[in-house]
């Protein structure tokens, strides 16, 4: 089975309630290759209701986006500087210091919703990530971040 990028996140840095294997309550979103592109999937709990029960509140809209965007992020700088998570070299870890949503339409409760990430560039310790949600009827939302490698 192929790991995920975040299954590479050190423990004492796998916290995140979004994607930390260490939180027990987390979502423990895993993020992928898919050719040139990234992807992770993920169907929420019916209690993560928006407005109705029908829609997926915009925090966890938003939250799919950020986890993904900082190992998406990660993920293009390994492959940027040819290298390997795991690879036993300086880790590579980044935080979300900007992060856009445009919500283009409802999304969907009770489906599996797919998150896409893309890389736009990288600029030093700056990589600029443009993100999409779809559910069963097309791109619910987008997003633009902006992650920010930590210093090792
Ligand atoms: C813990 C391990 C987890 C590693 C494992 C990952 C866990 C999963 C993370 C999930 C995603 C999240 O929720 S992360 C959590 C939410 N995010 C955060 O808490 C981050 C809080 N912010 C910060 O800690 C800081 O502001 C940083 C690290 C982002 C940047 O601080 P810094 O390292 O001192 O760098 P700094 O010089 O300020 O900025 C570097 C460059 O980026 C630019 N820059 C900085 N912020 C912005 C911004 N909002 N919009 C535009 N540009 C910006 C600066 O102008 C500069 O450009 P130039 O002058 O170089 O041109």
């Amino acid at each position: 089975m192929t790991a995920a990028f975040q299954d590479f996140y050190p423990d004492e840095f796998s916290h995140c309630y979004g994607c930390g294997s260490q939180n027990p309550q987390g979502h423990h979103l895993k993020s992928y290759w898919d050719g040139e592109e990234t992807i992770a999937r993920f169907t929420p709990d019916a209690k993560y209701s928006g407005g109705v029960p029908e829609h997926v509140y915009g925090g966890m809209v938003a939250s799919l986006l950020d986890c993904h965007g900082t190992a998406s992020a990660a993920a293009f700088t390994y492959r940027a500087l040819n290298r390997e998570m795991g690879d036993g070299g300086d880790p590579v870890r980044f935080v979300t210091a900007s992060l856009k949503v445009d919500f283009l339409k409802p999304t969907p409760m009770g489906v599996e919703l797919v998150v896409r990430g893309k890389l736009r560039s990288i600029d030093g310790r700056k990589v600029w990530v443009d993100l999409s949600l779809t559910g069963n009827d097309g791109i619910c939302a987008k997003g633009e971040m902006l992650a920010i490698r930590l210093r090792t």
